[in-house]
C-alpha cells in the first residue's frame, strides 16, 4: 500500500483521545422508533461529531433492530426497564409508562458526560461544544405549555406558558408561578451512581404524574437546572404556539414531538401538520435517513479497497470473511 495510504489508514485507526463523552438516546419495543434512532446516528456523523451514539435498548428490542444500529456505528447498551410505583395515573400518553426506563443513562458511568437526545429528534448543526458546559448542572430547553397535553394542568387553563410569561402574568392569588420547566427530550448530564441510586429512590416515593419521567427529571434537578436556547431543543409545536421565540434558519436541533409529526409516520392529516414548515422539517429529516453513502463503512471503504488492492499486488489472496460475504 502506498506509503501516504498506510499512514492515513494508521491515522485514521488511531483512536481520537477524547474524553469519555457521547450521546444517548432510548429504543424501547420492536416498532418503527429504530427508524428515529438511525436517523439520529445519521444526523450526528453527518454533522460530524466527534463522540459516538450509545443506545439504551430494552430487552424487547429485537436482535434485528440491534444490528441495523450497530451498522450504523452506535453502541448498543441492553438496560432493564424502569417501573414506576403501582398508581392509577393517566399519563398524558399511554405508552408514558415505558419512558421512565430512560432514567438508566445515569448508570452509564464509563461517560463523564452525556448530551440525551430522544429517538425523534434530529441534530442539524454540530452540538458537540455543549459537553464543555461547566459541570454539576442539568441543561435543557424550557417546555411549552400551550399543547392540548397539558390541558389537565392549572397554567394551561389560565393561558400562562413559561415561554411568553408576560403575555398572561401568573395571579398571586395562584401563589408561585411554575418552576422554569425542562421538556426531556433532550439534555446535558453526568452520569453518577450516586445520582443514579437518588433519583431512584425519589421515583418510588412520588407519585406519578401525566409526563412521567419528564416531571420526576424537572422535580429532581429543580435546583441545578439551566435552561439552554430553543435552537438545542425546537419542540416543533413552538412554531404555532410561539412562532415569534423561533428562527428556523437558526435551529440546531429538532424534536419531532407533536402529534403527527414523526417523520417516519408522517400522514399530514393532524392539526398543524399541513404547515409548509412541518412539511419542509419532515423532508429534511427524510433527506438524512434516505442517505446511505456516509455509513461508517463508506468512510473505511476506500482504505479497505486499497488494502486489498495492495495485498493483491503483493500475491496476498484476500479472502472475504463468511460474515462480510
Ligand atoms: O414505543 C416507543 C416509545 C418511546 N420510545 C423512546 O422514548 C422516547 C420518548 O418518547 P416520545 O419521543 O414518543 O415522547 P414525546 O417526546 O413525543 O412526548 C422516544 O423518542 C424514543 O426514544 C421508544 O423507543 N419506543
Ligand atoms: O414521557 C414524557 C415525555 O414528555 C415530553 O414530551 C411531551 C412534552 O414535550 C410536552 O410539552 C408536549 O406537549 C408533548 O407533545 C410531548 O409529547 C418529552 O418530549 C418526552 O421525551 C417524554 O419525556
Ligand atoms: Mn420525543
Amino acid at each position: 500500500m502506498a506509503p501516504e495510504l498506510v499512514a492515513a489508514a494508521a491515522d485514521f485507526a488511531k483512536p481520537a483521545v477524547l474524553p469519555a463523552r457521547a450521546y444517548v438516546t432510548f429504543l424501547a419495543g420492536n416498532g418503527d422508533y429504530v427508524k428515529g434512532v438511525v436517523g439520529l446516528a445519521k444526523g450526528l456523523r453527518k454533522v460530524k461529531s466527534a463522540y459516538p451514539l450509545v443506545v439504551a435498548v430494552l430487552p424487547d428490542v429485537p436482535a434485528e433492530h440491534r444490528r441495523l444500529l450497530e451498522d450504523q456505528g452506535c453502541i448498543v447498551r441492553e438496560i432493564e426497564p424502569v417501573y414506576p410505583p403501582e398508581n392509577q395515573t393517566q399519563f398524558a400518553m399511554a405508552y408514558y409508562v415505558i419512558n421512565y426506563s430512560k432514567l438508566r443513562i445515569w448508570e452509564f458511568v464509563e461517560y463523564s458526560k452525556m448530551i440525551y437526545l430522544d429517538g425523534d429528534i434530529q441534530v442539524y448543526d454540530n452540538i458537540d461544544h455543549l459537553l464543555d458546559l461547566e459541570d454539576g448542572y442539568l441543561y435543557a430547553v424550557m417546555d411549552c405549555f400551550c399543547e392540548k397535553t397539558w390541558a389537565h394542568t392549572p397554567q394551561y387553563n389560565i393561558g400562562y406558558c413559561q415561554q411568553c410569561p408576560e403575555k398572561v402574568t401568573w395571579p398571586p392569588e395562584m401563589g408561585q408561578p411554575p418552576a422554569l420547566y425542562f421538556n426531556a427530550g433532550m439534555f446535558v448530564f453526568e452520569p453518577s451512581p450516586v445520582t443514579y441510586e437518588n433519583l431512584l429512590d425519589t421515583l418510588q416515593t412520588t407519585p406519578p404524574t401525566s409526563f412521567a419521567e419528564q416531571d420526576l427529571l424537572n422535580m429532581f434537578f429543580k435546583d441545578v437546572y439551566k435552561p439552554i436556547p430553543n435552537v438545542y431543543n425546537l419542540v416543533v409545536a413552538m412554531l404555532w404556539r410561539h412562532p415569534e421565540n423561533v428562527q428556523l434558519d437558526q435551529v440546531k436541533v429538532v424534536h419531532y414531538c407533536a402529534a403527527g409529526s414523526k417523520p417516519w409516520r408522517y400522514t399530514g392529516k393532524e392539526e398543524n401538520m399541513q404547515r409548509e414548515d412541518i412539511k419542509m422539517l419532515v423532508d429534511k429529516w427524510w433527506a438524512i435517513y434516505n442517505n446511505n453513502t456516509d455509513r461508517v463503512v463508506g468512510a473505511l471503504q476506500p482504505l479497505i479497497v486499497a488494502a486489498i488492492n495492495d495485498a493483491t499486488a503483493h500475491g496476498v489472496k484476500y479472502v472475504a470473511a463468511p460474515s462480510a460475504a
